[in-house]
């Protein structure tokens, strides 16, 4: 099945699901009558090419081809994945997946954003139910990994193997729900807060931005991280969630919640709150409000991937899965041309990487020459091996050439000579490049030290028999524009 998906139904859903996809690599085909779609999608690529690559620390699939069709036939013709993203009205979905099933191929998976839906109501009246599955995203798509995949007995296992297998593959988590019902777990999770929340509004104890404040300042900050059930068993203390039952239990008799009656929705609630929210976040564009959820989101996910905890770990993961696809997979020992500079690194320049002057701050290029100079040692054999058996680099002096100004989601590439690899020594020479752009260099010598005595030591034979191998296919190369180079110079 090629990796081609169509998106029908581009609005704030639809138009994430097409980022996700294609910065993923996949080619991606809209349907949407709006004929505001393809600007709308416009917005949602730009603020998703800007932050999601900043969630890897590997680069991305070169992005696929993105086209929009006024013809749905045309656009869901040899799709290998359907997704269906059109208003939650469950007449519109069906005679939308009978138009898709017209013209499909029996193989591609559809899947539906629907967030309330069951599978089996979705499928009733379709040529082929067993085609269709739940696949419900969060927004904003292209950042939060999880994805409810809802199945009915229906459809067959091959094929919710096959959504699940392509929707990790494009760095969702999908929960399989094995069992439908309405609302799926997480909204009705979400309904559960929004119904106590309108009550709370309408009854005059809080305003819209002091419940949002209960929840960023305190238990959201937990949610994201532990959830619910973990984050309640570290509240039981020691004696964890058995004693927190104890203790809490008994308040699920009193009244602590509203949740089965629902607030009408009058005109004077819907002003109350529309009001309260203007007067909270008015100051803002919701194109502003994206941009600061997704600069906040990717903070917050990369501090988690540096704990491998919650969606960190599910990050990291995938960034494993595509340095495995990538020239950064080598292994020590594995290079076989080394008559040019190596890649050591190919990444995108993350959100957290830039400063108060809108790029990427000095102190990231250094660490992106760090990267470079660890993977380097990789591949000569000072790797995490050699490392814990006692041998390992030092650098003794930098010297960093700010070239080029290097923004969030900037692939960027670091390509490495060995200037010199004798004895102790270790010079290497890094050039940073956004495609044929020169962006920066770094220039370090490296001592090899012994980590027990903390002294300079000569380096195991097989990492100076690959240096010797690099240094000389290296010393036929003319010497890079700036090696050499001190603070001060006249250029
Ligand atoms: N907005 C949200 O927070 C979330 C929404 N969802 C679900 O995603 C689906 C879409 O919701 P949104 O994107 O929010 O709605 P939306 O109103 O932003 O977008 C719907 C799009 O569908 C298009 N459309 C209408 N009829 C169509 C047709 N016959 N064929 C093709 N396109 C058609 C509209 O022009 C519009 O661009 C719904 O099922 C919703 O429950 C799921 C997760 C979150
Ligand atoms: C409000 N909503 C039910 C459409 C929300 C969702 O389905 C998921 C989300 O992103 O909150």
């Amino acid at each position: 099945m090629t990796k081609s998906a169509t998106i029908v139904g581009g609005g704030v859903i639809g138009g994430g699901w097409a980022a996700r996809f294609l910065l993923n690599g996949w080619d991606v085909r809209i349907f949407d009558p709006d004929p505001e779609a393809e600007r709308k999608i416009g917005e949602v690529l730009a603020n998703a090419r800007r932050s999601l690559p900043g969630l890897t620390d590997v680069a991305l699939p070169e992005e696929g081809r993105l086209t929009f069709h006024s013809d749905l036939a045309e656009a869901v013709a040899g799709a290998g994945w359907i997704q269906e993203s059109v208003p939650e009205q469950l007449a519109l979905k069906q005679k939308v997946f009978a138009q898709i099933q017209a013209a499909c191929d029996p193989g591609a998976v559809i899947g539906s954003s629907t967030s309330g839906f069951k599978p089996s109501e979705l499928q009733q009246g379709a040529a082929w139910g067993g085609q269709i599955v739940v696949t419900h995203p969060f927004n904003p798509v292209y950042l939060l990994p999880v994805v409810e995949l809802v199945s009915s007995p229906e459809n067959p296992a091959e094929l919710v193997a096959r959504a699940a297998d392509t929707l990790t593959s494009i760095g969702m988590y999908p929960l399989h729900l094995k069992k439908e019902i309405d609302a799926h777990v997480a909204d009705r999770l979400l309904e559960a807060v929004w119904r106590e929340a309108l009550w709370l509004v309408s009854d005059g104890i809080a305003t819209t931005e002091e419940i949002d404040n209960a929840i960023r300042y305190g238990f959201g900050i937990r949610w994201a991280q532990m959830g619910l059930f973990e984050t309640y068993r570290v509240a039981g203390g020691e004696a964890g969630m058995r004693h927190f039952m104890a203790q809490f239990g008994p308040a699920l008799k009193w009244p602590w919640t509203k949740l089965m009656d629902v607030p009408e929705f009058t005109e004077e609630l819907v002003d109350l709150i529309a009001d309260q929210s203007d007067a909270q976040s008015g100051a803002y564009s919701i194109r502003d409000l994206e941009r600061i959820r997704d600069d906040n989101l990717v903070s917050m996910m990369r501090a988690l991937k540096a704990k491998n905890w919650g969606a960190g770990e599910l990050l990291n993961a995938q960034d494993a899965r595509l340095r495995a696809d990538s020239v950064l997979a080598a292994r020590a020992g594995d290079l076989e041309d080394v008559s040019q500079p190596i890649v050591t690194v190919r990444r995108a320049v993350p959100l957290d990487w830039t400063d108060y002057n809108g790029h990427m701050n000095e102190a990231r290029y250094l660490q992106a020459f760090c990267d470079a100079t660890d993977r380097f040692m990789e591949l000569v054999g000072a790797d995490a091996d050699y490392i814990a058996s006692g041998g390992s680099y030092f650098t003794a002096e930098t010297h960093v050439r700010h070239l080029s100004e290097a923004h969030a989601g900037d692939r960027i590439e670091v390509r490495t000579r060995l200037l010199m690899g004798e004895g102790k020594k270790m010079h290497l020479f890094h050039q940073m490049w956004r495609g044929d752009e020169l962006l920066a260099t770094g220039e370090h010598m490296l001592i090899h030290v012994s980590l027990e005595t903390r002294r300079p030591s000569v380096p195991a034979p097989q990492v100076a028999a690959s240096l010797d191998r690099i240094a000389a296919a290296h010393a036929a190369l003319s010497l890079p524009e700036g090696a050499g180079r001190f603070v001060g110079q006249p250029r």
